[in-house]
């Protein structure tokens, strides 16, 4: 296989990179091939990993009344959430769609085993958080492929862990790291949904990149 990324194959992966967007509100029912959906697992099996101890499972969830308790917990983090904001943000946090979890048609549940290869991993023995961060890149993996194959995706964390844990019967020792939201969509937007409400703006690259020392 020749190895050397083309200008074109190169100039197909920033596409990628940069229409990629947190997708809430445009799923449509239609159902993810089971072919479309090995890619994006196999994309995601394919991250980096700390000490390679591959520490993801993933959990595929189509079941509309599963989806449904997931849901559930949303509603009540949710609620939970809007409290924490000041008056004015709360009214508008509140006007934000957060999840798309009954919508897509597709949940994946990307998960983190702490103990996958025993206690002591290559590179995690300073950070023990690097296994985490593993199952993280995992996400992104999947997300971008998931782009690549014109799906939305949209991570909801806005779901306390014990109810992810509880509702998908995941082990004590296994921590569920991202619940994502897959379909495809009627759209995806150009820019981020929070910078168009004027939540935030995206901060200038050069105000945030520090050479030699911070
Ligand atoms: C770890 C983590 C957790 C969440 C998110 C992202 C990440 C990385 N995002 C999506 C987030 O709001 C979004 O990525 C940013 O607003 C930037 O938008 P784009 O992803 O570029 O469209 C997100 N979005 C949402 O609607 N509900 C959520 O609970 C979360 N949670």
């Amino acid at each position: 296989m020749n190895m050397t990324i083309s200008e074109q194959e190169r100039d197909a992966l920033y596409k990628v990179i940069y229409s990629r967007r947190d997708v809430r509100g445009q799923f449509l029912a239609n159902p993810v091939p089971e072919e479309v959906i090995a890619r994006l697992l196999d994309a995601a099996h394919h991250a980096p990993s700390v000490g390679f101890m591959q520490p993801w499972d993933f959990i595929v969830v189509k079941d509309r009344a599963v989806r449904s308790k997931v849901r559930d917990g949303f509603e009540v983090a949710h609620a939970e959430a809007a409290a924490m904001f000041s008056d004015k943000k709360q009214e508008q946090y509140r006007s934000f769609k957060l999840e798309g979890i009954m919508e897509s048609p597709l949940g994946i549940c990307i998960t983190c085993d702490r103990t996958r290869s025993g206690e002591v991993v290559i590179g995690r023995t300073a950070n023990p958080e690097m296994d985490l961060y593993s199952s993280v890149c995992a996400v992104q993996n999947l997300w971008l492929a998931a782009r690549a194959e014109n799906l939305g995706v949209g991570w909801v964390s806005i779901i306390h862990h014990d109810h992810i844990r509880e509702v998908l019967g995941i082990p004590e020792h296994i921590v569920p790291v991202a619940w994502l939201c897959v379909g495809y969509v009627s759209f995806f937007h150009q820019t981020p949904e929070l910078e168009q409400a004027g939540w935030l703006p995206r901060m200038e690259l050069d105000s945030l990149v520090h050479y030699e020392t911070w």
